[in-house]
């Protein structure tokens, strides 16, 4: 990685959006530009699916710099929740050089592209581009059965073909061959835990803002002749992703939770985070489940001992998931 900073224009506050599909390296991204950000003051927005806000307790620093956007999607459900976070970074005291957004998995990137070009959002901001991350081990020309995991590719100005270590070179290469396809002239940076120099992705000014500005004022057009708005984003019905939520202020039994990964967890579940606390040990520990893989890693605690935990997927039964956990409880 290397150290240098990336030039920022002076225009309208940078912002880049990240986004990708469900455990492809969002968050890990995101810790990198934080790890690597210098002098720079960087604004952190994370939006999340589930109603409990894992990624903000997992990002390597966390000040007043972050704003979390739970229950709900940037896209469609929380839109004015994201116009009033970008207003409150704009009027700190202190001025942020940059902000950076993390959509959540299941994102369709165009309505946030709209919100910042086709609003006054427009004047005050400066899209500066929209990374996209694949994960090249689980991502296949089926794309989850999901057209947002495909939108996110098409309005990717760049594209990290993430967990590299986990694929063989002919995966990649096919993938790749697939991105192309999709996007033709897509610019494609191969990754391995997100790792990227900063210049090569902040300060690129890639986004081809006039094409969405069209967008954006065809849109007001229709909307003045009553016309449906078919810009906002109906991907939860299409994509049939749910989000479970688990939280409990007793521990587990660490068998029992194994017992519970290894033998009980519904096929549906595509991706798992959670911060936990089992009877033995006075470590939280950091669980990730993402498709075919999960880990779990031990830090200290920085808040009160609690267990927390989402599921996201298809099919899932809130009462099946929580009835078995609670059965790991102490
Ligand atoms: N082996 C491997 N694991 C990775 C790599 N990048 C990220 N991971 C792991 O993949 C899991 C998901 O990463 P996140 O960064 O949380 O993914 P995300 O896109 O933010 O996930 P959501 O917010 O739930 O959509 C974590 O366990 C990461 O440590 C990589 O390049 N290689």
């Amino acid at each position: 990685m290397t150290t240098l900073t990336p030039e920022i224009p002076k225009r309208g506050m940078p912002v880049t959006i990240i986004t990708g599909f469900l455990g492809s390296g969002k968050t890990t991204l995101l810790n990198q530009i934080l790890k690597n950000k210098q002098n720079l003051k960087i604004a952190v927005l994370v939006n999340e699916f589930g109603d409990i806000n894992i990624d903000s307790q997992l990002l390597v620093s966390i000040d007043q710099d972050m704003m979390e956007l739970s229950n709900g999607c940037i896209c469609c459900t929380i839109n004015d929740g994201l116009v009033d976070a970008v207003y409150r970074v704009l009027e700190r005291e202190d001025p942020i050089d940059y902000l950076v957004i993390e959509t959540t998995g299941v994102a369709d990137p165009l309505p946030i592209i709209l919100t910042f070009l086709g609003t006054e959002l427009r004047d005050l901001t400066n899209l500066d581009s929209i990374l996209t991350l694949v994960d090249a081990e689980t991502f296949d020309n089926q794309h989850f059965q999901s057209e947002s995991a495909l939108k996110q590719i098409t309005y990717g100005d760049i594209i990290l073909l993430n967990k590299v270590d986990l694929v063989t070179p002919e995966k990649l290469q096919a993938l790749e061959n697939y991105i192309y396809q999709v996007k033709v002239g897509a610019k494609i940076l191969r990754t391995q835990y997100a790792q990227v120099p900063l210049p090569l992705i902040l300060g690129t000014d890639l986004t081809p803002k006039q094409q969405y500005i069209s967008i954006a004022e065809q849109d007001a057009h229709q909307k003045h002749h009553h016309k449906h708005d078919h810009h906002h984003s109906d991907h939860l019905d299409n994509d049939g992703f749910i989000s479970i939520s688990f939280q409990s202020d007793r521990p587990f039994d660490v068998h029992k939770f194994e017992t519970f990964l290894t033998e009980a967890m519904p096929s549906g579940v595509f991706r798992a985070k959670g911060i936990l606390w089992f009877n033995d040990s006075d470590l939280r520990h950091i669980f990730q489940l993402s498709g075919p893989r999960y880990n779990l890693h031990a830090d200290d605690w920085y808040s009160q001992r609690k267990n927390q935990l989402v599921f996201i997927g298809r099919n899932l039964n809130n009462n099946e998931i929580d009835s078995q956990l609670q059965k790991c409880l102490v």
